[in-house]
């Protein structure tokens, strides 16, 4: 299973997340967040790591532009859009950065919520279901109503996040068959300070549920 933890600020706590198992890291490009990130501070990070690790640039509202940009500065593999973009701003961006893993955030108010979804299943190559929150875009430790998700089964592959916590993923997991996970505030200290404790929790749990997680 693919696993992404997402806010990271710091080199060596980046590096000791991907030795502890974690596919996948997350860098906020959000400057009005607290876990907010430079291109320099990615650079950091980056090169502590493995190539095999995913590194994933989070966007809200940018423009391509913008986005390409850092792209170009900091080794990502991949970018996360977690504002209002449409589809057609999607396939633009992919456009401009192909080949390039492109997943789209979708911050899931309602049932009804879910049935857009599949307005961007050809524009993106990942969806990442996080909570909604009315003043907050993400990392924000709200959890989504899992029961609402047990029948979703889009085209392309997706994350789950929203409030996961090495305490209740084996819960969410027996309910929810992501293709993988993203968690923020649940492995942390304090915004962008993750707590590597908690982390090695994380994976001690999902190797305890590996008979749980069907889709891994
Ligand atoms: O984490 C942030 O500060 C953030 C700010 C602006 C846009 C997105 C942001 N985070 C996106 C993520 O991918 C988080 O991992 C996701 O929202 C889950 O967070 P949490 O509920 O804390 O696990």
């Amino acid at each position: 299973m693919r696993v992404k933890i997402c806010g990271i600020t710091q080199p060596e706590q980046g590096k000791a997340i991907a030795q502890l198992g974690a596919t996948t890291l997350g860098f906020i490009c959000v400057s009005a967040s607290p876990r907010y990130v430079t291109c320099q501070q990615i650079r950091a990070v980056v090169e502590q790591l493995p190539d095999n690790i995913e590194r994933i640039g989070v966007f809200a509202n940018a423009t391509v532009e913008e986005i390409y940009q850092v792209f170009a500065d900091s080794g990502l593999t991949g970018v996360q859009l977690h504002g209002d973009e449409s589809p057609e701003y999607c396939l633009k961006l992919r456009q401009v950065l192909p080949n390039t893993e492109i997943i789209k955030a979708l911050r899931v108010k309602n049932s009804q919520a879910l049935e857009q979804i599949d307005i961007y299943t050809n524009c993106v190559d990942t969806l990442l279901l996080d909570a909604y929150h009315p003043q907050q875009l993400g990392g924000t430790g709200k959890t989504l109503d899992w029961n609402t998700l047990e029948t979703f089964n889009p085209q392309i592959p997706w994350l789950l996040a929203g409030g996961l916590t090495p305490d209740n993923i084996l819960n969410a997991l027996s309910q929810v068959i992501p293709h993988g996970i993203d968690l923020s505030s649940g492995v942390e200290i304090a915004p962008g300070d993750k707590d590597l404790r908690k982390v090695a929790r994380l994976f001690e749990q999902l190797g305890d549920g590996e008979s749980l997680i069907r889709n891994s």
